[in-house]
């Protein structure tokens, strides 16, 4: 599958860095320290610009060191980058740490993975058909 990119940033195009990883590392293209302190968010830009094929989509995530270090995360839990979106792939942080925490220029902040999805065709009917588990959700079957 072809990505194309266009790469403003200072860094270099995202990589994967194992043969097994799912996602490419986002840097933080931004020219001084940026401080985070608990409970906020920002948004940080990449530098990169990207051009993904129909039928599939960009799925910004958490890195899971910096989660478990730090506490941080994304505002939006996932981000979603649609194929037809053009402008710069940003990042929303947010700090659920206690502490304060420094975004440098260059760090790896999230990931990218690229994932196919299905267009759903919608055909409305008048009931849906019966199952088990009905209308029970939200812990139905026990917590
Ligand atoms: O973490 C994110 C989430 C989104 N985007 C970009 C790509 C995406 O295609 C576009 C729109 O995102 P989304 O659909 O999640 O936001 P929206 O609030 O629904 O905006 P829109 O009305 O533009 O679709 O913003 C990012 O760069 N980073
Ligand atoms: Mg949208």
């Amino acid at each position: 599958m072809i990505v194309k990119i266009v790469n403003k940033s200072k860094f270099p195009i995202p990589d994967y860095k194992t043969s097994g990883a799912s996602g490419i590392d986002l840097f933080a293209n931004i020219d001084e320290n940026v401080v985070l302190k608990p409970m906020e968010r920002v948004l940080i830009p990449t530098g990169i610009y990207l051009s993904i094929p129909e039928g599939y989509e960009g799925q910004i995530r958490a890195r899971s060191g910096l989660a478990l270090k730090y506490g941080i995360g994304l505002v939006n839990g996932i981000g979603t980058i649609d194929s037809d979106y053009r402008g710069e792939i940003k990042v929303i942080l947010i700090n659920f740490g206690n502490e304060e925490f420094v975004i440098k220029p260059g760090d790896r902040i999230a990931q990218l993975v690229f994932v196919k999805y299905e267009k759903a065709e919608f055909k409305e009917v008048d009931e849906l058909d019966n199952t088990k588990r009905g209308y029970g959700g939200f812990g139905h079957t026990g917590i």
